[in-house]
């Protein structure tokens, strides 16, 4: 994650603003754009900082940038460019930081436990095994990899196994059904109590909420309306509105 920051002096607070209110949509809407935030300096109200949190510098140069997303984006804040004092990316040197899922998990073994004993369910299971005969040996690896990288960890995946659209692929045509969908999960979890991941209400609710999302999306590609993936990072996942309880 990169953060860029715009600096902009503006008499016109009310027209930047509103033309601000209208960029938001389509940046936030792209893919390379975790979140942003438009700050009004309170003791000289004609400065703004402008702050982005972007996958990457490359993402916003080379994928937000060449988008449609960024042509809506810069037509609404066109008029103000002239206005732009500074505008750098910056990379975090000291945070007051939460652990990723990924520490709290147990880092790269815990989640190769995980998928080791989750894929020995998967393959004796009489309604999603089909599915996976024939199943490359490293598989159960490579999602350990996946869900590393999901989960805050390093980015393994994307660097060795083609990333997001790599993932996506193999999936497309599988055909999966709801209730094949739904074995998955419940045999994940079985396998993450198996395991031993940790059993904490904050940490099970992030780890089921990217499941449900990303089993429905695997179900999704995997069926006949599915539109070959557009190239996009590594979702990544944190801990959403409960972060970790430590009392
Ligand atoms: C959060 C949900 C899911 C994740 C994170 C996930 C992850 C992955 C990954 C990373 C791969 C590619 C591995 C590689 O690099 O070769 C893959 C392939 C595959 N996935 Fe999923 N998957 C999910 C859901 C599902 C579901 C619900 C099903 C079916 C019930 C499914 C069936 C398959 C199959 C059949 C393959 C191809 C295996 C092969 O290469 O033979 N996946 N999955």
């Amino acid at each position: 994650m990169i953060v860029e920051y715009i600096r902009y002096r503006v008499p016109d607070a009310d027209g930047f603003e509103a033309a601000y209110q209208r960029a938001v949509v389509p940046l936030g809407r792209s893919p390379q754009c975790l979140n942003y935030e438009l700050s009004r300096a309170v003791d000289e109200p004609e400065c703004y900082i402008l702050r982005i949190e972007w996958t990457s510098a490359e993402d916003h140069l080379e994928g937000f940038r060449k988008s449609d997303h960024f042509a809506e984006f810069f037509a609404e804040i066109k008029p103000y460019v002239s206005n732009i004092e500074e505008m750098r990316h910056y990379e975090q040197v000291i945070t007051k930081t939460e652990p990723t899922l990924y520490e709290w998990a147990g880092g790269a073994a815990a989640l190769e436990r995980l998928t080791e004993v989750f894929y020995a369910k998967v393959e004796k299971d009489d309604l999603v095994g089909p599915l996976f005969a024939g199943m490359d040996p490293g598989h159960p690896r490579y999602v350990a990899m996946w869900l590393g990288e999901v989960f805050g960890g390093p980015d393994t995946y994307s660097r060795e196994r083609g990333g997001h659209s790599h993932m996506v692929s193999k999936h497309l045509g599988k055909g999966v059904t709801e209730p094949q969908r739904r074995r998955w999960v419940n045999l994940l979890m079985d396998a993450a109590d198996e395991v031993g991941l940790p059993r904490d209400a904050e940490f099970r609710a992030a780890f089921a909420g990217y499941i449900e999302w990303g089993t429905r999306l695997a179900l999704y590609f995997s069926g006949p309306k599915a539109q070959a993936p557009r190239p996009e990072p590594v979702p990544r996942w944190d801990w959403g509105s409960r972060p970790p309880y430590r009392p």
